[in-house]
């Protein structure tokens, strides 16, 4: 793992930052986590425990010397920092504001990366003093789970950064894709298709919320997770494709507005897990066991699907 940077500083430790941090330690870097708010680190001390935790489960590669602090400090955590991974929330002034905080306080050559769902990198970078080492890194959630990040390059990133960032990513044992800048980037793209479709669906009561789930992880998202977009378009054939996608594409769902029900649900109190409901009502301590069985769930597929010769 020697591209892996020794030293590494998360800037941000709410839903991705803990597991971002773990998968680092895991890979042997000395992890600095930094996040404004006191309250936030401390929560971010045992979802970093809970990451490690499923890491050991999951029995990942790891390299000795891997150490963890957290601080409210910025120069503390910056301090001799080679790599930074900016994941505060997804509002284009802060981070803009953040990265200024961070460049002030690191040297020129160390690589600045952003978590960003889909806000372009070149916007980002527009007041940063040197863009070129300036580049997206997409992490899914759960971040010490899912092994795979969009490497994303914005205009003015250097080409040796993105070759960097993807050698840092194969040193922790990840799949890195290289993207162009788009909005959304290919995973979200991809997922907001299905999503939009799923909750299309849902909306004009052609099938129940138990129904879909189990169309969608029993039909596609099984074949999927082994055979890959591409590679199912050749295994079914072009022809089929076409003829199928002749009549159906124009019948799938094309709104661009958040849905109605979406949007009632909101308004309702009704965010999904962080409320106790959403498309689904849980009860006490529900939500605590969903999230056992997710975990449990990723770790036997990811265990299975590493095994596995891949197509
Ligand atoms: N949650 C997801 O599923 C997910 C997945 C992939 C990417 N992302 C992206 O990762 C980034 C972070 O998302 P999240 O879900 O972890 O957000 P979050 O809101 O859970 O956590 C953000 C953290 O940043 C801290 N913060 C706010 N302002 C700060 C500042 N000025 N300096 C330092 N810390 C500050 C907050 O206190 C909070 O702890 C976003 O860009 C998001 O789009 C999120
Ligand atoms: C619905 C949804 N939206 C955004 C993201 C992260 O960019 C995710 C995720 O799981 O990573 C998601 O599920």
């Amino acid at each position: 793992m020697s591209s892996l940077p020794a030293i590494a500083t998360v800037v941000g430790s709410g839903t991705m930052g803990p597991g971002i941090a773990a998968t680092l330690v895991r890979a042997g870097a000395e992890v600095r986590v930094y996040d404004i708010s006191a309250e936030a680190l401390a929560k971010a001390e045992n979802t970093f425990a809970f990451a490690s935790g499923v890491l050991e489960q999951l029995g990942s590669d790891t390299v000795e010397g891997g150490s963890v602090s957290f601080t409210t400090d910025i120069a503390a955590a910056l301090s001799g920092s080679l790599f930074v991974i900016e994941a505060v929330p997804e509002k284009i002034e802060l981070k803009k504001t953040v990265l200024g905080q961070i460049e002030s306080l690191v040297g020129k050559d160390v690589i600045i990366a952003t978590n960003t769902s889909g806000i372009p990198i070149t916007a980002m970078a527009e007041s940063m003093t040197v863009p070129g080492r300036f580049v997206g890194m997409h992490w899914s959630n759960p971040p010490h789970l899912i092994p795979m990040i969009e490497v994303i390059p914005g205009k003015a990133t250097d080409a040796a950064v993105t070759d960097q960032l993807v050698e840092i990513v194969k040193a922790f044992g990840y799949h890195p894709v290289i993207e162009k800048e788009i909005a959304g980037f290919v995973e979200n793209r991809v997922l907001y298709a299905i999503l939009r479709e799923c909750v299309a669906l849902l909306e004009e009561g052609i099938v129940t919320p138990e129904g879909l789930d189990t169309a969608v992880k029993w039909g596609i998202g099984y074949k999927l997770s082994v055979i890959g977009p591409t590679r199912l378009l050749d295994m079914a054939g072009m022809d089929i494709y076409a003829a199928v996608s002749s009549y159906l594409n124009k019948e799938l769902n094309s709104d661009t507005e958040t849905p109605q029900v979406v949007t009632d649900m909101i308004a309702a109190g009704k965010l999904g897990f962080k409320t106790g409901g959403g498309m689904y009502e849980y009860g006490e301590g529900d939500v605590a066991a969903k999230l056992k069985d997710i975990t449990a769930g990723l770790v036997a597929a990811r265990k299975t699907l590493s095994s596995i010769t891949p197509v």
